[in-house]
C-alpha cells in the first residue's frame, strides 16, 4: 500500500462540516461547482457529494486492495479532529474510491509494477446535498504548510470554464467488434460444455477527442440525461452506473442488482415501450441471467445480515438507452456480529465480483474472463463510490463508464459487457454492448 501525503507521520486530519445555503434545484448543481482538478463525484437525482483537492491518497494493490484501503482509512480516522455541524450520511470525513475489477492483471506487473489497483482519496473540499440540506466540508492535514487556509479552500482551485471535447473519433479497443462476437461464441460453447453457467464478457472502444477530455463535461451531461443512475468520477474514471453494489446507512443495507437487458429501439411510442417491457420481463434467457446475479448478491450479504428482503421477481428498470431486469435487495446488518459493523467498503469487497459482472460460479467465470476476454478491465466493473467515518457509504459497480488516459487526456477507453448464458446469441450481445456504450458516447458529445 502506498500513502502519498506530505511528510507527516501519522497524518492528522482536521475536518469541519457546516450547512450552506440551498443549492439551485438543478440536476447539475453539485457538479457545476467542480474546479478544474481531477474531480470527485457521486451524484444521483441532483443529490450526493462532490469533492476536489487531495488531503490524502491511499493506493493499494492486488487481492488485498480493499482490506488495505479499509485499514488505512481506519488509521487516519483515529487521530482526526471532526467538527460536524450537520450529521448526515456524507458529512464529516469521507473518502472517494475506486478499485480494479480483477485481483491480478495478467502480464501487467511486468509492464507497470507501480500501477495501483485501488485508491481511496480524501478530498480537501466536499460539497454535498441531501434533499433540502446542503453542506460543505473542509479537510486539512495538521501541519500541512502547503494547504491553503480553510476559509480559502473552496476557491483555492482553478475554476476554468468547462471545455467540450470537440470532434471525437472512435476505434476498436483491445478486441474488435467482429472478433468479440467470436469471444462470446466461445463463452456460449464453454457454458454448453457445462464448465460454468454464466459468464460476463466485456469489450472496450477507444475514443480520441480533438481536445483533452474535461471530466466535468462528461459529468454534466451524464447527470442530466441519466439522472436515475449514479454519476461518478474518481481518478479519471467517469460514468453513470445504474447498478448499486451496496449502500450501507445506519445498519440498513441496500443493493440494486441488474442483469438481463433489452436495448431501447422503440422511440417515443409508449405502446412499443410496453411491448419491449413485456418481452424483457418474459425472456427466459434474461430471467436466468438475472437469477444468477440476484442469488450471488444475496449469498454474499447473508453472513453479515440478520434479515433480508428479496422480492419474488425482478422489475423492469427503464433507462434512456436500455431496459434492465432489476431487483432491489434490502437487508439489516446483524447487530450481534460484533462491536464494529462491517463498513460499506468491506461489504462492497464481499459482494465483488457479483454475477452481474463476473458470472456463475465466480471462480470459473473469472478464470474464463482472464482466458478469453482479451482485455484489461482495469477499474471497469469494479466498485466505485465513497465511505464515511462511521463506515456507511455507497458503492456502485463502475459500468457505463470510461477511463480518461492520464498520459494523454484526449484518449478515453469506453467499456461495456454482457451476461452470457447458454441461450445467448453473439450478434444480439454485440448490439446490447453497443447500447451500453451509448451513455459514454453521449457524454462525449456537444451540448
Ligand atoms: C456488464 C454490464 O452490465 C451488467 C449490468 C446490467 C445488465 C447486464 C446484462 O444484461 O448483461 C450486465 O450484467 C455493463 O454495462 O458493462
Amino acid at each position: 500500500m502506498t500513502v502519498t501525503a506530505p511528510p507527516l507521520a501519522p497524518p492528522r486530519l482536521v475536518v469541519r462540516t457546516s450547512r450552506i445555503d440551498e443549492l439551485p434545484q438543478d440536476l447539475t448543481a453539485l457538479v457545476d461547482l467542480l474546479p478544474d482538478v481531477r474531480p470527485l463525484a457521486w451524484v444521483r437525482h441532483g443529490d450526493g457529494v462532490v469533492g476536489w483537492g487531495e488531503a490524502l491518497r491511499f493506493e493499494t494493490f492486488g487481492p488485498g486492495r480493499f482490506a488495505d484501503a479499509e485499514h488505512a482509512w481506519h488509521q487516519v480516522l483515529v487521530g482526526a479532529s471532526v467538527h460536524d455541524g450537520v450529521g448526515l450520511p456524507g458529512t464529516g470525513p469521507i473518502a472517494f474510491g475506486s478499485f480494479a475489477f480483477d485481483d491480478v492483471v495478467p502480464g501487467d506487473e511486468a509492464e507497470d509494477p507501480t500501477r495501483a489497483s485501488g485508491a481511496l482519496i480524501v478530498p480537501r473540499v466536499v460539497v454535498g446535498r441531501r434533499g433540502a440540506v446542503c453542506w460543505t466540508t473542509t479537510i486539512e492535514l495538521v501541519g500541512d504548510r502547503a494547504a491553503p487556509a480553510p476559509e480559502l479552500l473552496p476557491d483555492a482551485y482553478p475554476h476554468t470554464p468547462v471545455t467540450a471535447p470537440g470532434r471525437v473519433a472512435y476505434a476498436d479497443g483491445s478486441v474488435g467488434a467482429e472478433d468479440w462476437k467470436a469471444v462470446v461464441a466461445e463463452g456460449v460453447s464453454r457454458i454448453k460444455e457445462r464448465e460454468l453457467a454464466k459468464v460476463v464478457l466485456a469489450r472496450d472502444v477507444v475514443a480520441t477527442a480533438e481536445r483533452p477530455v474535461d471530466p466535468r463535461h462528461l459529468l454534466r451531461r451524464l447527470s442530466r440525461a441519466y439522472d436515475a443512475c449514479w454519476t461518478f468520477s474518481v481518478d479519471g474514471l467517469v460514468g453513470a452506473t445504474p447498478e448499486l453494489l451496496v449502500r450501507s446507512e445506519k445498519g440498513l443495507v441496500t443493493s440494486r442488482v441488474l442483469a438481463g437487458t433489452i436495448p431501447r429501439t422503440e422511440g417515443p411510442d409508449p405502446e412499443a415501450s410496453d411491448v419491449l417491457t413485456a418481452r424483457l420481463a418474459g425472456s427466459s434467457k434474461d430471467l436466468e441471467e438475472h437469477e444468477y446475479a440476484a442469488r450471488s448478491v444475496a449469498a454474499a450479504l447473508e453472513p453479515f445480515c440478520s434479515s433480508m428482503n428479496i422480492p419474488d421477481g425482478p422489475f423492469v428498470l427503464h433507462l434512456p438507452n436500455v431496459m434492465h431486469l432489476a431487483t432491489d435487495v434490502t437487508a439489516v446488518l446483524d447487530p450481534s456480529a460484533g462491536p464494529r459493523p462491517p463498513s460499506s467498503l468491506s461489504l462492497a469487497a464481499a459482494l465483488h465480483p457479483s454475477a452481474a459482472v463476473c458470472g456463475t460460479p465466480t471462480v470459473a467465470a473469472r478464470s474464463l474472463i482472464r482466458e478469453i476476454e482479451g482485455m484489461d478491465r482495469a477499474r471497469y466493473a469494479g466498485p466505485v463510490g465513497w465511505v464515511g467515518a462511521d463506515g456507511d457509504g455507497e458503492w456502485g459497480i463502475a459500468l457505463r463508464s470510461a477511463e480518461i488516459s492520464e498520459r494523454d487526456p484526449r484518449h478515453v477507453r469506453l467499456f461495456a459487457g454482457c451476461g452470457i448464458v447458454a441461450a445467448s446469441d453473439p450478434v444480439a450481445e454485440l448490439a446490447e454492448s453497443e447500447a451500453k456504450l451509448e451513455p459514454m458516447r453521449f457524454a462525449l458529445g456537444e451540448d
